[in-house]
């Protein structure tokens, strides 16, 4: 069926556990933890759709939720609740995004264009091209840890123009790049517009999104404050940035507590019962809204929490092996245990000071 869009993302929230140590993060997996872990909302309920062709901007203050939304599309991190409806291959362009550290950037090439569904022999064929348009001579024979951010920027934005993806993310990729190397981007998002593909432009430069973007949103500190035409929105949030600017020093760490402190007490119950009331306004005679909006809200997310009955069936494998484990080395039978439990603690060999075994 064809659709008005080529992106739609609905309801879209992102949640964050702020554990402060591992140790407190392991707990919270077996719910063990007696104080509550501190939550961030990343994003809090963002709705937005991008038409096939268009290039969307994406600005908003550090922090806002950009490059989270960004990932969530290109399916690099899951959302916490909502709807992502993405047709077509995304190949995201951020700093060093989905590339291995360990591997060269020869190897990054060939194992990103795999991941994106390219042949060895489609790989070997457009290997040239990909290498002379990142330009970073002998260290594509490094390890890309070592590379400068400028040169992982090269790499990955040469990678993910030459796959010919469908829809293409580029998140901060231009602002560490030379002149020349910009320009060959600039250049080279024109030839993609020119081709009709799908942009999403995330970028701090509005001078870039004046020049290359259709319409912008304007992520504010985790929602989708305004979405438009780029005049429009870029002039907006020029001003809201002087505003800013003009506050005093008290006034700016005010402001952006205050909004923060927002986005740790946001409340996803009370954001779903509010999408279900603006439904049932809408439609006064659709039926079963709740259901069908928990299942808009769940029904395509992959939980990265264990509900109760899996951390249960986690904890009994855990302790069966260990079980099993000690019984083996106790040397008794398992019928012997089951029967005689404190035979666990009487094993039938030891192994003496020198080494030998005595049964
Ligand atoms: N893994 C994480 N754990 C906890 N909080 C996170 C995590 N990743 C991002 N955040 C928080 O989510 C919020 C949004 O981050 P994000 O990187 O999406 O913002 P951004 O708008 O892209 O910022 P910038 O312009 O600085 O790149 C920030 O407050 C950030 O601290």
């Amino acid at each position: 069926m064809a659709t008005d869009y080529k992106i739609m993302v609905q309801n879209v929230t992102k949640e964050y556990d702020l554990f402060k140590t591992q140790s407190e993060k392991l707990r919270a997996f077996f719910a063990l933890n007696r104080k509550p872990v501190p939550h961030f909302w990343s994003l809090m309920g963002i709705s937005l759709k991008v038409k096939p062709g268009e290039t969307l901007g994406l600005i908003g203050v550090n922090g806002s939720g950009k490059s989270t939304l960004s990932n969530i599309i290109s399916g690099i991190i899951p959302q916490t609740s909502g709807i992502v409806d993405v047709r077509g291959d995304t190949s995201i362009i951020a700093i060093g995004a989905g590339l291995r550290g360990n591997l060269t950037g020869l190897e990054n090439i060939r194992l990103k264009a795999l991941m994106q569904g390219l042949t060895n022999e489609e790989i070997d064929a457009l290997m040239d091209d990909i290498v002379s348009f990142a330009d970073i001579g002998d260290f594509l024979y490094q390890p890309v840890k070592s590379y400068s951010s400028g040169m992982k920027s090269r790499l990955g934005f040469s990678i993910a123009v030459h796959v010919n993806p469908d829809i293409l993310i580029i998140d901060e990729a231009l602002s560490v790049g030379d002149d020349t190397f910009y320009q060959k981007c600039v250049d080279k998002i024109s030839e993609f517009k020119a081709e009709g593909k799908t942009i999403i432009f995330v970028s701090h430069s509005l001078k870039q999104v004046e020049m290359l973007c259709d319409r912008v949103a304007w992520i504010h500190y985790g929602n989708l404050k305004e979405i438009g035409d780029t005049d429009t929105i870029v002039s907006d949030y020029r001003q809201f940035v002087k505003w800013f600017k003009d506050l005093n020093k008290k006034e700016k760490k005010q402001f952006q507590l205050k909004m923060k402190e927002a986005q740790k007490e946001f409340d996803i119950d009370a954001f779903q019962a509010s999408v279900v009331e603006k439904r049932q306004k809408a439609n006064p005679s659709e039926q079963n809204v709740a259901a069908k909006v928990k299942k808009d809200f769940y029904g395509s997310v992959i939980s990265e929490k264990m509900s109760f009955g899996s951390r249960l069936v986690t904890l009994l494998v855990l302790v069966l092996l260990f079980f099993t484990c000690w019984t083996n080395l106790s040397g008794h039978s398992l019928t012997e245990v089951v029967s005689n439990p404190s035979a666990l603690v009487h094993p039938t060999s030891h192994v003496d000071r020198t080494g030998s075994l005595h049964k």
